[in-house]
């Protein structure tokens, strides 16, 4: 299969984390007979020190041009007082909404060889395996106005969060789909006890529901559901759920799976090109120092075989080598709790090669036998 795939890494450690990955993914190209052309491009504060602009053109052809992208994270204090439309984000949110990424899939899975890595209880997390079905192209993330201005001779700042009925259903079906081909419950996650945007998500969620009889639907408010990620994570199949609680919910359900390096995301258009991103960000403290940890990156690139390519096998391939690699006791510093060795980054992207190969090369011999 020949695949052309655009290569974003950003800023901080979105460099270190996408260069493995990206040699992660020639490595199944090498062993599963592919051909993957990476083609990179700009965003964020590279690109607004490069450009002037967070997100350039050039990258939202190459972006619109391509099969799918790979993107590291974007940020970082050097841009922190930029004004807000020369701000790192801006170039993160740009892509999402002119790729008309509204669907933004967050899996968690806990990884029995990562239990002592977590700070939750073994018995609470063991066997977790949930999904965030984040909307990710309006909210109070994109409402206008979005503004400061001067009313009654004091400063008022606005934050718009509005949503068409047509992006509340498309996300809502997009979960209950998800939920079919998996253990069939939907948490719609809201707060309907006071928004208004929050009401109409829970009527439409409710007709939706309508057209999928096999699914059980519940609705939770967002307080409660914080709570209930930690207290007991496996009531959960499918979270579905606005902009911002999908953002603050994914950072916290991470910790079910020891640590925020390890949780990988795709986001979805109606029939584009998807993105693939770990849910974490550009970590400013770390980066530069070949610490972080890329599984996140390359389990986002997990991800793209699957859903984009339709790889199947190559995809489970990645996951199999990680978790392989997992319980051999190699590990980066965020999760070395208990660990035989601690790796680099680069280190880690060796280890997961070293067994990729293994794993593809073992499949060959017994297809052969
Ligand atoms: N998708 C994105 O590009 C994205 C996501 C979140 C935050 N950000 C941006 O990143 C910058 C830093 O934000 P932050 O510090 O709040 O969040 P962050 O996710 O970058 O880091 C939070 C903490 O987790 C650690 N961490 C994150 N990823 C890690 C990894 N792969 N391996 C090991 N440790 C890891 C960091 O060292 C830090 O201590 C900000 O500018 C923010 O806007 C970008
Ligand atoms: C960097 C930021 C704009 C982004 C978001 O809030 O969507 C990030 O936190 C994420 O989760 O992808
Ligand atoms: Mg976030």
């Amino acid at each position: 299969m020949q695949k052309k795939i655009a290569v974003l890494p950003g800023d901080g450690i979105g460099k270190e984390i996408v260069a493995g990955t990206v040699q992660v993914m020639q490595t199944i190209a090498e062993q599963f007979n592919h051909q993957f052309e990476f083609e990179y491009g700009c965003i964020g504060g590279e690109a607004i020190d490069v450009d002037g602009n967070p997100l350039p053109e050039e990258t939202v052809s190459l972006c619109k041009n391509s099969d799918a992208i790979l993107l590291g994270a974007v940020g970082g204090p050097k841009w922190d007082n930029n004004p807000p439309a020369l701000r790192p984000e801006a170039g993160l949110l740009a892509i999402r909404k002119k790729m008309g990424l509204f669907a933004n899939l967050r899996p968690v899975q806990a990884i029995p060889s990562l239990a002592d890595a977590s700070t939750l209880k073994k018995e609470v997390i063991d066997g977790v395996d949930l999904m965030i079905v984040r909307e990710l192209t309006g909210g109070i993330y994109f409402g206008t106005p979005r503004e400061r201005r001067i009313e009654n001779g004091k400063e008022l700042v606005v934050d718009t969060l509005s949503y068409t009925n047509e992006e509340i259903e498309r996300i809502i079906r997009k979960a209950f789909d998800l939920a079919m081909i998996r253990r069939k419950k939907v948490t719609s996650v809201d707060k309907a006890n006071v928004l208004e945007s929050s009401r109409v998500w829970r009527e439409i969620a409710n007709n939706v529901a309508k057209d999928y009889p096999e699914v059980e639907l519940e609705h939770m408010l967002v307080d409660n559901a914080a709570m209930q990620l930690i207290r007991n994570p496996k009531q959960f199949d499918v979270i579905v759920t606005e902009n911002m609680f999908g953002d603050i919910l994914s950072d916290e359900a991470s910790m079910l799976t020891g640590s925020l390096g390890m949780l990988a995301s795709a986001s979805l258009s109606a029939d584009g090109p998807g993105l693939y991103e770990p849910v974490h960000g550009s970590a400013p403290d770390i980066a530069g120092q070949n610490k972080a940890n890329p599984l996140a990156t390359i389990l986002s690139a997990a991800m793209m075989l699957k859903y984009s390519f339709n790889l199947i096998e190559e995809g489970n391939t990645i996951e199999e080598a990680v978790n392989q690699v997992l319980e051999q006791g190699y590990r980066t510093a965020d999760i070395a709790d208990g660990a035989k060795y601690v790796l680099t980054t680069t280190e880690m992207v060796e280890q997961v090669i070293r067994q990729i190969k293994e794993i593809a090369q073992n499949k060959s011999m017994s297809a052969n036998a």
